[in-house]
């Protein structure tokens, strides 16, 4: 199985497999990231394995992501091919696109309308968003996953569409998530994998046990939809006047300034609502792995709130200008995204030619993937990995750290082009959330803490599998609603 590349350097080493599945069995499918640790452990950072009938790497070190990922970028920026993606629609957005030039015209689109400057133009509109967020948690505490979906889904219409959607039943919303179940249908790796191996299934008829047909072709119906009814939205409000900024008029005027040019009219109507679909439940996941962290580990929580009372009183609720002088706050921000990486296999890449790297063979065409998880779990860089300990970002004299876990947004060129947005809505969000309510353990009827095991769930963007918690108000019911308001009066 020690393939010798064009220049006879062997591959690197990994497990070994059967016949056609390869190493595939040897997964474990509920978290895959975790069997790579394992295989890293036992043949090193760089590993091969022959998985279905693919040639896959798995990087399980920071230092050997960043010789391949950023130094070598060019090489390994490409996406693998994925038999489910055409058939269900989603490959006319940039997540699963070939590296090449239709790529890097949805990469500047993403650039122009998210960069970091552009980005601090977003943040009145994720304030408000988070308040907001305040008040549905106080009336529902328990559909807090629902109310931080909300909470991303909002965010992100408004970035792209200037869209504010209503607070129930906004067809925008409901087609979204139509379309984001398509994606994470036709995402699933083993859809993927099965289609690739038995790309029949694809045409037996939809009744026979086992078809893809019907359920690729709902999913395409509506992918096809979110892309071409908020087209039509805003352009209809541009001709009537009635726009807002967002990505998608921005993007529009600016290709009319430059004689409509078809290619680009198409990039921008698939870039959109790729960003929605990339967005929406990486951030509300995000989100969600903080509560189960301040559940399970109530001291970070202490802290932290102590920070915000010292430094911004009780008085008012923290908005973006507190953020440098809250380091704790900020270093939770970083433990979040670290304890439990919501890609935690990032998105897979691949190489467009054979390389060779310390003295390895990399065959063309191999899927790459970079373990984030394993980066983030690694003992030498942080002891007690599986602890949450944000002081292990602040240096002694209370500052923080170099290390802004850059890796939770991925890799090389492919590196999420909604980070600085991201980062913004989620630190809004927490320290929001932090001044407002405390969270902890559910009681059962006796009254006492109802345990939680940590699970997270094994698709590509990865959640804390569903869990009970309380969430309280820190003041009064009234008193939290009458200072969310009295905020939205002073910012609005
Ligand atoms: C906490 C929230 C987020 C996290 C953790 C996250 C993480 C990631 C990761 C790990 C990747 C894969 C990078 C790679 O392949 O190496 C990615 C790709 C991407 N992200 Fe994000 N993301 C977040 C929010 C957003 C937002 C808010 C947007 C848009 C507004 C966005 C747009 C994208 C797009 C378009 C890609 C595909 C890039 C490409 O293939 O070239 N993401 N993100």
């Amino acid at each position: 199985r020690r393939r010798k590349g064009a220049n006879k350097f062997p591959l690197p080493p990994g497990p070994k497999g059967l016949p056609l599945l390869g190493a595939a069995l040897s997964i474990d499918v509920s978290k895959p990231w975790a069997t790579y640790v394992e295989w890293g452990a036992a043949f090193g950072d760089l590993v091969y394995a022959r998985i279905l009938n693919m040639d896959v790497l798995i990087v399980n070190s920071a230092k050997v992501a960043h010789d391949l990922a950023e130094l070598r970028s060019i090489n390994y920026s490409n996406r693998p091919y994925l038999a489910s993606v055409a058939p269900y629609g989603l490959d006319t957005g940039a997540i699963f696109m070939s590296y090449g030039d239709t790529w890097r015209l949805h990469r500047r689109l993403y650039h122009r309308a998210l960069n970091s400057e552009v980005s601090l133009t977003h943040r009145p509109m994720q304030l408000r968003k988070a308040r907001q967020l305040l008040l549905n948690l106080l009336d529902e505490p328990k559909r807090f996953p629902a109310h931080l979906y909300t909470y991303s889904s909002s965010i992100i219409l408004s970035i792209i569409y200037g869209h504010d959607p209503a607070p129930t039943n906004d067809p925008l919303v409901e087609l979204a998530e139509k379309g984001m179940e398509a994606i994470v249908k036709g995402a699933r790796p083993g859809t993927a994998a099965l289609l690739q191996i038995f790309p029949f299934l694809l045409k037996l008829p939809t009744w026979i046990p086992g078809s893809f047909k019907a359920e690729a072709a709902e999913s395409k119906q509506y992918t096809d939809d979110f892309r071409a009814i908020p087209y039509k939205m805003v352009k209809e409000k541009m001709a009537s006047g009635t726009d807002t900024p967002s990505m998608m008029s921005d993007a529009i005027k600016r290709n009319e300034s430059k004689g409509d040019l078809p290619e680009v009219t198409d990039a921008i109507i698939d870039a959109c609502p790729v960003a929605y679909g990339a967005a929406s439940d990486t951030t509300a996941f995000t989100l969600q792995v903080f509560i189960l962290a301040m559940v399970l580990f109530p001291e970070a929580q202490r802290k932290a709130q102590e920070e915000i009372n010292r430094v911004v009183g009780c008085n008012r609720l923290p908005s973006f200008d507190d953020r440098a002088s809250l380091p704790f706050v900020e270093a939770l921000l970083r433990e979040s995204l670290r304890w439990h990486p919501v890609a935690p296999l990032a998105l897979p890449h691949s190489t467009t030619n054979e390389d060779v790297y310390e003295g390895m063979y990399i065959p063309k065409g191999a899927t790459v993937f970079l373990n984030s998880w394993a980066i983030a779990h690694d003992e030498k860089t942080y002891p007690e990995p599986f602890q949450f300990l944000p002081q292990r970002f602040l240096k002694e004299d209370g500052t923080l750290t170099e290390d802004n876990i850059p890796y939770a947004f991925g890799f090389g060129r492919r590196v999420c082009p909604g980070k600085h947005s991201a980062d913004a809505s989620v630190w809004i969000a927490i320290v929001s959330m932090l001044a407002s309510f405390s969270f902890s353990k559910e009681k059962d009827e006796q009254g006492n803490d109802i345990d939680i095991e940590p699970k997270f769930t094994p698709e590509v963007t990865s959640r804390p599998e569903p869990f009970l918690c309380r969430i309280v108000a820190r003041r009064s019911a009234s008193d939290t609603k009458e200072m969310v308001m009295q905020d939205l009066d002073q910012h609005f």
